[in-house]
């Protein structure tokens, strides 16, 4: 089964500024993620992603701008509503209860929820996805390895039933082949779920091919955006990011080349 996207955005960026004292992370950045998509935002080390999802979720506060999520302003609302909104965020280093069980770090991820037959399914729903955690559901979650832990982390989240997944880094300290199997069965929960996805990653070729939208972030500023089969095909994207450089072009003319984006 896939789910069309739709044009109305779910989530809406408008010329979002978020510091650090006096560091400013980000500047300017609007962004929308429609309905039912896969969107990406995609950069390099330090270049504000996780400064991003950090203030839709409310962990920051902005000091300018504001997001939009489902039409209404959460700009000022606390992290715990922002959940019970329907917005969930699985952090880079997953983050999850390492003294629970893996069943009950699942059960943690629906807590706002009251329709256990529902709950029910979706555990079995997540099992399906991950066997592997089903095998595990009586251990503690920190006995899993990272690759388990970040399905895990994705698990909790889906089990609130969400409106919108926001994914820090899921390819962090995990191999290729686990990388590209977690991506694989996030492709597949976002076609067969339907479930909006807002993506951040360094690992910009297993991104640009999971995502339908992407936006490209350097200090703190969006620099370039477009579908990413659009995208695959710059050639600044494949020289920067996927690091496919052009025979001959000289390290100071690719410099250049990069500093005419804005
Ligand atoms: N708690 C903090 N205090 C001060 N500066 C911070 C803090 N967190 C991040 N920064 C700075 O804000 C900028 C953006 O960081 P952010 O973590 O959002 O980038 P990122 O693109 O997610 O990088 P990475 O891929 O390394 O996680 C960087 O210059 C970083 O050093």
């Amino acid at each position: 089964m896939s789910v069309p996207t739709s044009d109305a955005p779910v989530l809406k960026l408008s010329n979002v500024e978020s510091a650090y004292g006096p560091i400013k992370a980000i500047r300017g950045v609007s962004l929308q993620v429609r309905r039912g998509e896969i969107a990406t935002v995609l950069g390099s080390n330090g270049a504000g992603k996780t400064t991003i999802l950090k203030t839709i979720s409310g962990i920051i506060d902005p000091r300018k701008g504001s997001v939009e999520f489902k039409g209404e302003n959460i700009t000022a609302l606390d992290p715990a509503h922002i959940v019970q909104q329907g917005l969930l965020h699985v952090p880079e280093g997953r983050e999850v209860f390492p003294l629970l069980s893996v069943r009950d770090n699942l059960l943690m991820g629906a807590y706002t929820r009251k329709d256990r037959d529902g709950v029910a399914r979706d555990m079995e729903m997540v099992f399906g996805y991950f066997p592997i955690l089903r095998e595990r559901a009586t251990q503690d979650a920190g006995l899993l390895s990272g690759g388990q832990q970040q399905m895990l982390a994705i698990s909790r989240a889906l089990m609130a039933n969400p409106d919108l997944i926001l994914l820090d880094e899921p390819s962090l300290g995990l191999s290729p082949k686990l990388t590209k199997e977690i991506f694989e069965i996030v492709v597949r929960i976002n076609r067969e779920r339907g479930t909006t996805i807002l993506l951040v990653e360094q690992n910009a070729n297993m991104a640009l091919n999971a995502a339908d939208y992407g936006y490209v972030l350097e200090n703190g500023r969006i620099v370039m955006e477009d579908t990413c089969a659009h995208l695959r095909e710059k050639d600044d994207i494949k020289e920067f990011y996927l690091g496919m450089k052009e025979a001959g072009v000289r390290a100071d003319r690719r410099w250049k080349k990069k500093k005419n984006w804005r």
